[in-house]
């Protein structure tokens, strides 16, 4: 069997082409199923969100509070470790100054000085007739240009419910990929932007995410967003 280490270091060629990334596996079945359960513990989280209320589509979510448990915890610390020479070539081609450390302590400790203190990482819920809005998780001027979303539902608990990337590249019309992830399965996107190299130079691909109709069963997913919030 590969390591995580192997299937990330096979898939950042991805990342830095497309956008976008299958991860592998990240996630047993059993932290999967204990994961879908925290949901019903508010006492792990710092706000709800429902989304119907936002415009922000139909379905809830729920930011954790710190500590965040374990296994989100040493996921998120471990994944942005290996995105962060991404992120700082991506930074880098965009002529941007910012590079990032290569901890994850060490960037949340530059958000919480930016005044970014609050936890982004985040479980969601779709039921039947549930979607998200094509978004971008930006919460301050601190900005990771990488996110991650793990699946912890089964393909068989539910129907419909793709995760859907849409990229607009300067002067062409806005192109949509539709992804199925199976339990456990990670996916790397960019957050806002990122650079693709042209014929005359590097140009900026402006990219969103979102959840097409669930119309079957309940979707839960994980989302490991790396800079922390105002
Ligand atoms: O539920 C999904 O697949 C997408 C979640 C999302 O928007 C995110 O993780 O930022
Ligand atoms: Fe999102």
């Amino acid at each position: 069997m590969l390591s995580m280490t192997d299937v990330l270091e096979a898939a950042l060629p991805m990342l830095a082409t497309e956008g976008v990334a299958r991860l592998g596996t990240l996630l047993s079945p059993e932290d999967c199923r204990a994961l879908q359960a925290v949901y019903d513990e508010p006492a792990r989280f710092r706000s709800r969100v429902v989304m119907a209320r936002h415009g922000f589509g139909q379905g809830e979510y729920q930011y954790f509070a710190y500590p965040l448990p374990d296994p989100v915890q040493a996921l998120r610390a471990r994944l942005y470790e290996r995105l962060v020479p991404i992120a700082n070539r991506w930074a880098e081609a965009l002529g941007q100054a910012r590079r990032f450390p290569a901890s994850l302590a060490a960037f949340t400790a530059e958000c919480h000085a930016a005044g970014q203190m609050r936890p982004t990482p985040l479980l969601l819920r779709y039921r039947a007739g549930d979607y998200n809005c094509l978004h971008q998780d930006l919460y301050g001027e601190q900005v990771f240009p990488i996110q991650v979303v793990v699946a912890l539902s089964d393909p068989a608990d539910y129907d419909g419910g793709a995760f859907v990337l849409v990229e607009q590249r300067p002067r062409r019309q806005s192109r949509a990929e539709a992804l199925s992830l199976a339990q456990g399965e990670a996916l790397a996107f960019a957050v806002r932007e990122r650079p693709v190299q042209g014929t005359r130079g590097v140009y900026r691909v402006q990219m969103k995410h979102g959840v097409g109709t669930v119309t079957r069963g309940a979707r839960l997913t994980l989302g490991l967003i790396f800079h922390d919030a105002q």
